[in-house]
């Protein structure tokens, strides 16, 4: 589905990402991982094209990203961003409608397909409930469902989300997580997604690519990821490793020692 070959990104002759090289297989569960300023977030805008490469390449479906025209681009890749939405103007149903766009010119009538995609995006994400609400009156939880809502309601067959649990509770985390696995298990949605939980990022079924100062340290297997020395070299931070009571799989703990 995607293609990630020797990319490279340059902000005043400052390198944020050197020769990243990774391929996401349609249906497959990324998540980006990596310390703070290491080019995540970065690496996420050289996928929806927002961005200029220095060098290198992304393709999707075979095709070299620049050959999209941004209407197209609408149409394969959603994007969740890390900002929250509670700051914006609008009633929930109307800022989710506005995903809509690369489905219609300016004189366009909605549709019973653009009202469908609708409905279902606020029922898989549990937030018809919210639709005549305000952005600006919804909790930080209720708040980020509706903004995977609103990329829900694209129907694009990729989502690209940077740390969509951030400020969450730890009860509102594990939905969100859940959420996210759903449309990835159940909608076959291909998931690309930016965390700092490395126990989210270390499961079955899932990859991880880990960035380090731009560049790839380390991609495989979720069940592979979690990993002292590796664990140590990314993050410069000792970790112990439990695990789990009921499901025995391995759980990191940041060890402050
Ligand atoms: N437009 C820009 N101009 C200058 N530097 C930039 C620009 N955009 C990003 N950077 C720098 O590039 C580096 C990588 O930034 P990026 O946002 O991709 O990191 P990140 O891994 O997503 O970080 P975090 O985990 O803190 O969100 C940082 O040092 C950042 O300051």
């Amino acid at each position: 589905m995607i293609e990630v070959n020797g990319l490279s990104v340059k902000i005043h002759k400052t390198a944020l990402l050197e020769a990243i090289q990774f391929h996401i297989a349609e249906g497959d569960h990324l998540v980006v991982v990596g310390p703070n300023g290491s080019g995540k977030s970065t690496l996420l805008k050289s996928l929806l094209g927002i961005i200029a490469v220095a060098a290198g390449e992304v393709r999707i479906k075979g095709k070299p990203l620049a050959e999209y025209s941004q209407r197209e681009l609408a149409r394969l890749i959603s994007y969740v961003p890390q900002s929250s939405g509670k700051q914006l103007p609008f009633e929930v149903e109307d800022f989710i409608k506005m995903s809509r766009y690369a489905y219609h010119t300016a004189l366009s009538d909605w549709t019973p397909d653009d009202q469908a995609a609708l409905d279902d995006a606020l029922r898989i994400t549990n937030t018809t409930q919210f639709r005549h609400r305000q952005m600006t009156t919804l909790s930080g939880g209720e708040c980020q469902r509706v903004m995977i809502a609103a990329a829900l309601c694209q129907q694009t067959p990729v989502m690209v989300l940077d740390e969509p649990t951030s400020y969450l509770d730890p009860h509102h985390q594990v939905e969100v997580h859940q959420l996210i696995s759903r449309l990835n298990q159940q909608l076959g949605i291909t998931v690309v997604e930016v965390s700092h939980d490395i126990n989210h990022a270390g499961q079955q079924g899932r990859h991880v690519l880990a960035l380090q100062q731009g560049k790839s340290l380390w991609y495989g297997p979720g069940e592979a990821f979690l990993e002292a020395e590796r664990l140590k070299t990314l993050y410069q931070q000792e970790f112990v490793f439990v695990p789990h009571p009921h499901s025995g799989r391995i759980i990191a703990l940041a060890d402050p020692q």
